[in-house]
């Protein structure tokens, strides 16, 4: 911060560098405002240090090796050594080799004047920034989450890692328990098996992937075993026993002690809303500790707020949609609503991805078509079956949602978000020629079989069978 940046009026002022505050900052910036972005640690927030990026990069290497390992399968055989070094080196690369992206040079470049700081407010048109003030117009919230604290009696000695520390790792845990089966446990629990670690996946909910397709999960969790995960479901963590050296016992609800070298803490998040002054700027937070929220504005008619802090919707994708949503609410005053159709994908092997409506449970007015992977022809020559497509279509056969599970499913996701988007109907995708042998083959041929049973149905099988009667009888003109 500088004299300048403390004597302007700021159309607009981002707290937070992450996705939603970039992003945001940005489209602002472009629309012609006068932008200042705060950011009180690194811009790039957690999707690229501690999110998105490095799991990936991660799940990537871990990929390496189980494809390696299981390559026996389709006739090649090799040796696999993990160098755990090497592979955090691999993930530090990917992490350096987009931050410049995200860095303050580039908002600069961008029209937007980029600081760090933290940022509380004191009015409802001023904050401070490290104790200096400046004057806003409107304001966006963009400050993200951080993990509920898991109180489990004994934690506080063992120093367990969350979600963030992973990173920081230099040596792979011999024996890894991790707690919490939702995306970051499962992802993470199969990335260090895949990797060497005997891993622990402690959850205390019935199945894996409490938002997804019961049956997908599933299809995920067999995968995880056969890696050598040790899967509790049912299993709440209770306690930890701290030894030695960061090792010790988790103790769950029944008893039962796990023991552990690394322990990581993979529960749910919850906004970061302290120490911002939100009373002061008239922002209001629930009891349940969530902001109120009217769409993307909060209570106060100056601040708006997307991505992680909104508690909804808690993707990459969402905090730049809805951060550049509002961000053209807050300068131009259009409004605006966050789309309700989120696609989410959870980068095992094989991928979870879904959109829309539920693929499950039965519900009047709706049909659930699935699609084995074992009739997808990449899938068989690949030897990679385990999975399926599942659409969800209305009375008028449009497709509401759908999930799929398989090799490259968060790809294939694309075309059915737009499909969900769109209101598209499994005729029209069946019109759609899809080259072969490719895992879009799963939702075609779902569409392909649904387009058929409609033309087995009754009356357009008597209008279908009348035609080719008639076509018999008629003379071929030449
Ligand atoms: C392990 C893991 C893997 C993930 N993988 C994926 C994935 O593959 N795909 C996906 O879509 N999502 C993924 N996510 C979720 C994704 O990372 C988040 O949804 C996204 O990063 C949220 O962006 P954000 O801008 O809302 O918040 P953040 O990126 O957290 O940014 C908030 C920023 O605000 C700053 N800040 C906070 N308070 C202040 C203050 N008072 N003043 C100034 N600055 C402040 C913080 O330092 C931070 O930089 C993953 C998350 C985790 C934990
Ligand atoms: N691929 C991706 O897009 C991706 C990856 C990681 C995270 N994320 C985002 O981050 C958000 C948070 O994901 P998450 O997995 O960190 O949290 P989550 O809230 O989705 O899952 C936490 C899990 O921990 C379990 N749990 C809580 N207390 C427990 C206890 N005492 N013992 C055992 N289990 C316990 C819960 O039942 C739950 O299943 C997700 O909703 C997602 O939006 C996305």
């Amino acid at each position: 911060m500088d004299d300048a940046d403390a004597a302007t009026a700021w159309d607009l002022l981002v707290v937070g560098g992450g996705t939603a505050g970039l992003v945001g900052a940005q489209t602002a910036a472009a629309l012609g405002a006068r932008v200042l972005l705060v950011e009180r640690d690194r811009t790039g927030g957690e999707c690229l240090w501690s999110g998105c990026v490095p799991s990936k990069a991660l799940l990537a290497a871990a990929a390496a090796a189980a494809d390696a390992r299981r390559a026996h399968r389709l006739g090649v055989r090799a040796e696999v050594t993990v160098d755990f070094p090497a592979v955090m080196a691999h993930v530090r690369a990917a992490v350096e080799e987009i931050r410049p992206v995200d860095a303050p040079e580039a908002l600069e470049a961008a029209g937007v004047r980029a600081v760090r700081g933290t940022v509380l407010f004191t009015g409802a048109t001023t904050a401070a920034v490290d104790g200096r003030e400046v004057r806003f117009a409107r304001a966006l919230l963009a400050t993200g989450s951080q993990p509920a604290v898991l109180t489990l009696p004994g934690a506080d000695g063992a120093a367990p890692l969350v979600p963030d520390d992973v990173w920081d790792l230099d040596e792979l845990p011999d024996r890894l328990v991790v707690v919490g089966g939702g995306t970051t446990g499962t992802e993470t629990a199969q990335a260090f098996a895949r990797l060497g670690s005997r891993v622990v996946l402690v959850e205390a909910g019935p199945r894996l992937l409490p938002g997804e397709d019961a049956d997908a999960a599933a299809v995920v969790a067999d995968a995880l075993r056969a890696d050598g995960v040790d899967v509790r479901t049912g299993a709440r963590a209770s306690s930890v026993q701290p030894g030695a050296g960061g090792a010790g016992s988790l103790v769950l609800a029944d008893g039962a002690e796990v023991p552990y070298d690394r322990l990581l803490l993979a529960g749910p998040r919850r906004p970061r809303l302290e120490g911002l002054g939100l009373r002061a700027a008239g922002v209001e937070v629930g009891d349940d500790g969530q902001l109120v929220l009217d769409g993307l504005r909060t209570t106060s008619p100056r601040v708006w707020a997307a991505g992680d802090v909104t508690g909804e919707d808690t993707y990459t994708h969402t905090a730049g949609g809805r951060g550049s949503d509002a961000a053209v609410a807050a300068v131009l005053g259009l409004p605006r609503r966050p789309s309700r159709v989120v696609p989410r994908v959870t980068f095992t092997d094989p991928e979870l991805a879904a959109v829309g409506e539920p693929t499950t449970g039965a519900r009047p007015g709706r049909r659930v078509l699935h699609q084995a992977h074992d009739h997808v022809d990449r899938a068989v020559a690949e030897g990679r079956t385990a999975g399926f497509t599942r659409l969800v279509v209305d009375r008028r056969g449009r497709v509401r949602g759908a999930t799929v599970v398989g090799p490259r499913a968060g790809e294939v996701l694309a075309e059915l978000t737009a499909a969900v988007v769109d209101g598209t109907t499994t005729s029209a995708l069946v019109a759609r020629t899809h080259p072969y042998p490719t895992y879009g083959d799963g939702p075609w041929n779902a569409a392909i079989a649904d387009y058929r049973r409609w033309l087995g149905t009754a009356p357009v099988r008597a209008v279908t069978r009348a035609l080719v009667a008639v076509r018999r009888r008629l003379p071929v003109r030449g």
